[in-house]
C-alpha cells in the first residue's frame, strides 16, 4: 500500500498536482487534505479510471489523512501577491508548516516529506526541526522542491538556443529557492556557448521567473500549473526510487546536508550551511548521494557568493522558529 497525502490539495497547486498524481500507478491511495473543499476535489478525482483510491479530508481530518502515509507533499499556505517577496509569506506559512510537520511526526514518522510551500529556504528547516523535536528526523527523507527552477531553466535555455530540446536539456540549479539564492549552473550544459549578455538575461529570468508569473497573474497568486508539473515530476521520481527501486534518478533539490555527511563535509565547513539545493541521487531510502558541487565558472562562483548570506539568514529564521521559543 503506497499512500500519498497532498496537504493543501484544494489549492491552486494542490488540484492540478493531485490530478497529475492520480495518473501514477505507483500510488494506491491518494489522500487529499485541505482546510477547505477537499471532499469535493477528492470526489471529482475519484471518478478517474486509474488504480488509486482517493479520499478527501477536511479541517479536522489531518490525522486521518496522514495515518500510515508513505509520502506527504505540502503545497499548503498562502502564495505571493505583486510586491511581496517569498520571505514575506513566512509570517503565515511558518505556522502552517509547523503544524503539518507535527502531523507527520505523530501519524507517519517514516514518511518522505516534500515541501513546496514558500519560503522553501525556511520551511524545510522548520519541518526538520519539528521532526528532530519528536525524535523522528531522517535527513534522507525531507526535500524542498526546487524543481520549478530546473524546469524553467530547461525551457528558457531552449528559447535562447533552439537547438536545445527543453525536455532533454538538464540544468543543475544549486543554492535555494528565492531570487539571488537560485544559482543555475548553465556552464555545465553540454555544448553551450552563451554570451555574457545571454547569461545575464537567462540568469535573471531563472532567478526571477516566479515574479514574472506573480506579475502576470496580477494579484491572483503565483505559479500553480507549472509548479504542479514540477511537483509531480519530483514526487514521481521519489516514488520510482523508493517504491519501484529505480536507480540513477537525479534531481536538484533543497536538502539538509547531513543526509550525506561525507560528501558534504568540506562544503559545510567552508560555508557553515546546513541546507542547500544541489543534485541529489535517489535510492530506496530517499537521498542516496548528494553530488559534490559541479565545476563553477567565475560567473557562477560570483552568483554563489552572492547567494550564501541570504540563504544563511533564511535557514536561521526557519530553524529559530522552532528552536527559539521567543520567536513564536
Ligand atoms: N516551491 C516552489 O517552487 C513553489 C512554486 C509555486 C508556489 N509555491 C508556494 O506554494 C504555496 C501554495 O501556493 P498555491 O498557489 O497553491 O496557493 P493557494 O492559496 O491556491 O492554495 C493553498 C491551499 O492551502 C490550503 N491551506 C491553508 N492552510 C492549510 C493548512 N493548515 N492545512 C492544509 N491546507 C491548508 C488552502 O486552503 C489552499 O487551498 C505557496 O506558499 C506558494 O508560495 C512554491
Ligand atoms: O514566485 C513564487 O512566489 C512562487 C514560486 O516560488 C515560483 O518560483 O514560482
Amino acid at each position: 500500500m503506497v499512500k500519498v497525502v497532498i496537504c493543501g490539495a484544494a489549492g491552486g497547486i494542490g488540484q492540478p498536482l493531485s490530478l497529475l498524481l492520480k495518473q501514477s500507478d505507483l500510488i494506491s491511495h491518494l489522500a487529499l487534505f485541505d482546510v477547505v473543499n477537499a471532499p469535493g476535489v477528492a470526489t471529482d478525482l475519484s471518478h478517474i479510471n486509474t488504480g488509486s483510491r482517493v479520499t478527501g479530508h477536511g479541517k479536522e481530518g489531518m490525522n486521518e489523512a496522514m495515518k500510515g502515509a508513505h509520502t506527504v507533499v505540502i503545497p499548503a499556505g498562502v502564495p505571493r501577491k505583486p510586491g511581496m517577496t517569498r520571505d514575506d509569506l513566512f509570517k503565515i506559512n511558518a505556522g502552517i508548516i509547523r503544524d503539518l510537520a507535527e502531523g507527520v511526526a505523530k501519524n507517519c514518522p517514516g514518511a518522505f516529506v516534500l515541501v513546496i510551500s514558500n519560503p522553501v529556504n525556511s520551511t524545510v528547516p522548520i519541518v526538520c526541526e519539528v521532526l528532530k523535536q519528536h525524535g523522528v528526523f531522517n535527513p534522507k527523507k525531507v526535500f524542498g522542491i526546487s524543481t520549478l527552477d530546473v524546469v524553467r531553466s530547461s525551457r528558457f535555455v531552449s528559447e535562447i538556443d533552439s537547438s536545445m530540446d527543453p525536455r532533454a536539456t538538464r540544468v543543475t540549479v544549486i543554492g535555494g529557492h528565492s531570487g539571488v539564492t537560485i544559482v543555475p549552473v548553465l556552464s555545465q550544459i553540454p555544448g553551450q556557448k552563451f554570451t555574457k549578455e545571454q547569461l545575464d538575461t537567462l540568469t535573471h529570468r531563472i532567478q526571477y521567473g516566479g515574479d514574472e508569473v506573480v506579475k502576470a497573474k496580477d494579484g491572483a497568486g503565483s505559479a500553480t500549473l507549472s509548479m504542479a508539473f514540477a511537483g509531480a515530476r519530483f514526487t514521481n521520481a521519489i516514488l520510482e526510487a523508493t517504491v519501484a527501486g529505480k536507480t540513477g534518478l537525479v534531481e536538484s533539490t533543497y536538502v539538509n546536508l547531513s543526509a550525506d555527511p561525507e560528501s558534504t563535509a568540506a562544503f559545510r565547513a567552508k560555508t557553515g550551511l546546513d541546507y542547500f539545493a544541489q543534485d541529489v541521487e535517489f535510492g530506496r531510502e530517499g537521498v542516496a548521494h548528494i553530488r559534490p558541487l559541479p565545476h563553477l565558472s567565475d560567473y557562477e562562483q560570483a552568483l554563489l557568493d552572492a547567494a550564501l548570506p541570504e540563504l544563511k539568514v533564511n535557514i536561521a529564521k526557519g530553524t529559530a522558529f522552532i528552536t527559539d521559543n521567543s520567536k513564536i
